[in-house]
C-alpha cells in the first residue's frame, strides 16, 4: 500500500517534454489525432500513461495545479474510475475556457453554460440527476418517436436523388432538428433565430482553437462573438422558460418536464440558471455524439456490402417501406447488432474525462488530487482479448457474446451512465431504418477519411456519398477508402 499522505511524486510512465516547446507538442498531438497518439504511448507504456511526463496539461479541467493527465484503458479502470463517483469528478464542458473567466457581467452565461450534470459532482450530482429522470424515462422518451420520425421526414424529401451528399452535414442538422423539437418544442425552420439554432453557433465557435489562444472580450476576436452568442442563447431560453410557465408548463418537450419536476423532500423546482444548464448541457451532449455515431454507421455499412444487404432485407421484410414503430423496433435484431458493433469499432465518444477530488491509487500508481483522468472507451472496445480480430466489423459476433458494461461502455458505466442512451438508440434506430429503405447511400470512392475529435469521434473532412434511388446494388463504392481509418477498421 501506498502512504498518501505526503505530496506524492508523479510516476506514471510516458513520453518526456521538449525544451523550450515543453508539454504544448503533446497536448496539439493529443488534440491532432487523440487515437493515434494514444496508441503509439499505451503500445510504449503500458495501459496507464501520462500524457506529458512533467504535468501540467490543464487538458479537460481549469483548475489551477493541474498535476497532469494520464490516459488509461480496460475494464478494471473503466469500473474503478466510473464507479467511484466520490473521487473521480467531472468538469463542466466549457472545460478550460473556465480558467480565463474574469468577473464582469459578460462573462456570466460563461458560469451556466455547459455546466449541468457535467458541472456537479457527488451528492448534488445524484440529486439533479435524479430530478432529470423522468424526462429520460423509457415511456417518456417513446412519446418522441413521432418527432423523431416527422423531422427524419424532412430532411429525407430534401435530398436530391444521385447527387452527392455530405453525410456528416446531413447528420448534424438532422440531430440537430430532432434536439431541438425534442428539447424545446421548437422546429429549427421558425423565422427566429432558434435557441438549438444558437447553441450550434456557439459550438461552432467553442471548437476553434484560437478561442482558447486568445480568450479576449475584444471585438474581432472569437471569443467576444462567443459571448455574444451566449447572452443571445440565454436570454432565448430565459423566453422559452418564461412562454412555457405562462402556459402551464404542459408541453411535451423535455425543457417541460425540467420546468415541471420537483425535489422529492423539498419540493423545490429547478432553479433558472439550473435549467438553462441542464438544456443546455443535455443539447450539446446528445446531438453531436448521435450524429457522428449515425455517421459511422453509414461509412462501415458502405463498405460492408453482405451486412448492408442483409439489414436492408431485415427493414423492409419488417417495416415494408415505413418508418419503425415502437412496436416493430424489437424485431430488428440486424438493425440493432450493426449499431453495436459500430459504436465499438469507432465509438463516437472515445475518452471518459474525470479529475481526482483527493490522492488516490489507479493501478498500482498514485495519482495527484487534481490529476485529469481520460479514460478510453475506445481503447477498452479494441482489446482482443475481449473482442477476437477487433479491428474486423463483424455485427454477428453480438450473437454469442455479452461482455460486462465495463468491457462495452459506449455510454460509458456507473452512475453517470448516459442519461440519453435510450433515447440515442431509438434515434439511431429510426433514422437509420429510415434511410436506408429510402435509397441506396453510395460511399463516393478516393476520400480521405481521417480521425478526429477528442470529445466526439468524426471523419475529419466528413464523408461524401451519393443518394441512388434502392436498388440493391450494394457493392458499388467499395473500397477505394484513404486515411488513417484504416488503422480503426479493417476494409478491403
Ligand atoms: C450515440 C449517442 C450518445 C453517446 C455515444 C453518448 C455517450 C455519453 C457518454 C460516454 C457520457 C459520459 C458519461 C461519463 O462521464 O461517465 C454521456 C453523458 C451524458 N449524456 Fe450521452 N451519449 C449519447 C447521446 C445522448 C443523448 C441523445 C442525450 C440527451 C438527450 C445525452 C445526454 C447526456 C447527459 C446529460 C450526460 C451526462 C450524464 C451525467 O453526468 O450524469 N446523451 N453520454
Amino acid at each position: 500500500m501506498i502512504a498518501l499522505t505526503q505530496k506524492p511524486e508523479w510516476t506514471i510512465p510516458g513520453p518526456s517534454t521538449l525544451p523550450l516547446i515543453g508539454r504544448s507538442l503533446n497536448v496539439i498531438r493529443f488534440g491532432k489525432d487523440c487515437i493515434g497518439l494514444s496508441n503509439e504511448l499505451f503500445n510504449t507504456y503500458g495501459k496507464v500513461v501520462s500524457l506529458a511526463a512533467s504535468g501540467g496539461t490543464n487538458l479537460y479541467s481549469a483548475d489551477n495545479n493541474c498535476p497532469g493527465t494520464i490516459l488509461a484503458y480496460g475494464p478494471e479502470i473503466v469500473r474503478q474510475v466510473t464507479t467511484q463517483h466520490n473521487i473521480y469528478h467531472k468538469r463542466p464542458l466549457s472545460g478550460t475556457l473556465y480558467r480565463h473567466k474574469d468577473d464582469s457581467p459578460r462573462t456570466e452565461p460563461l458560469k451556466n453554460y455547459g455546466v449541468g450534470l457535467f458541472g456537479v459532482n457527488g451528492e448534488e450530482h445524484l440529486q439533479q440527476r435524479k430530478l432529470m429522470m423522468p424526462a429520460f424515462h423509457k415511456t417518456q422518451v417513446e412519446s418522441y418517436r413521432d418527432e423523431m420520425v416527422a423531422m427524419t421526414q424532412l430532411e429525407i424529401d430534401q435530398l436530391a436523388i444521385n447527387q452527392p451528399c455530405e453525410i456528416s452535414q446531413l447528420m448534424q442538422r438532422l440531430t440537430l432538428r430532432i434536439a431541438t423539437k425534442t428539447l424545446f418544442g421548437e422546429d429549427i425552420n421558425s423565422v427566429d433565430s432558434t435557441a438549438g439554432e444558437l447553441l450550434q453557433q456557439v459550438l461552432n465557435c467553442q471548437r476553434s482553437s484560437s478561442i482558447m489562444l486568445f480568450p479576449f472580450d475584444i471585438p474581432g476576436l472569437i471569443f467576444h462573438r462567443y459571448l455574444n452568442l451566449l447572452a443571445q442563447y440565454e436570454a432565448k431560453i430565459k423566453k422559452i422558460i418564461d412562454d412555457k410557465r405562462a402556459k402551464g408548463a404542459n408541453d411535451n418537450d423535455v425543457l417541460s418536464m425540467l420546468i415541471q419536476a420537483r425535489e422529492e423532500e423539498s419540493g423545490h423546482p429547478l432553479s433558472e440558471a439550473e435549467l438553462i444548464a441542464h438544456t443546455g448541457v443535455i443539447f450539446l451532449a446528445g446531438h453531436e455524439t448521435t450524429a457522428n455515431a449515425l455517421t459511422w454507421t453509414m461509412f462501415l455499412l458502405s463498405q460492408h456490402p453482405q451486412i448492408l444487404g442483409d439489414l436492408v432485407n431485415e427493414l423492409e421484410s419488417v417495416l415494408q417501406g415505413e418508418p419503425p414503430t415502437l412496436e416493430q423496433l424489437p424485431q430488428l435484431p440486424l438493425l440493432d447488432r450493426v449499431i453495436k458493433e459500430s459504436m465499438r469499432i469507432l465509438t463516437s465518444v472515445p475518452w471518459n474525462g474525470r479529475v481526482t477530488s483527493e490522492t488516490t491509487e489507479l493501478d498500482g500508481y498514485v495519482l495527484p488530487k487534481g490529476t485529469e483522468v481520460l479514460v478510453s472507451i475506445y481503447h477498452t472496445h479494441h482489446m482482443s482479448e475481449i473482442y477476437p480480430d477487433p479491428e474486423a466489423f463483424k455485427p454477428e459476433r453480438w450473437e454469442t457474446i455479452t461482455p460486462s458494461i465495463y468491457e462495452y461502455n459506449p455510454f460509458s458505466a456507473g452512475p453517470r451512465l448516459c442519461i440519453g442512451a435510450t433515447f440515442a438508440m431509438m434515434e439511431l434506430k429510426i433514422v437509420l431504418g429510415m434511410l436506408l429503405q429510402r435509397f441506396r447511400w453510395q460511399y463516393i470512392g478516393g476520400q480521405q477519411i481521417d480521425r478526429a475529435g477528442v470529445i466526439s469521434l468524426k471523419p475529419k473532412y466528413g464523408l461524401s456519398m451519393r443518394v441512388c434511388p434502392q436498388d440493391h446494388e450494394f457493392n458499388q463504392g467499395v473500397g477505394e477508402v484513404q486515411g488513417n481509418i484504416r488503422e480503426t477498421v479493417k476494409l478491403s
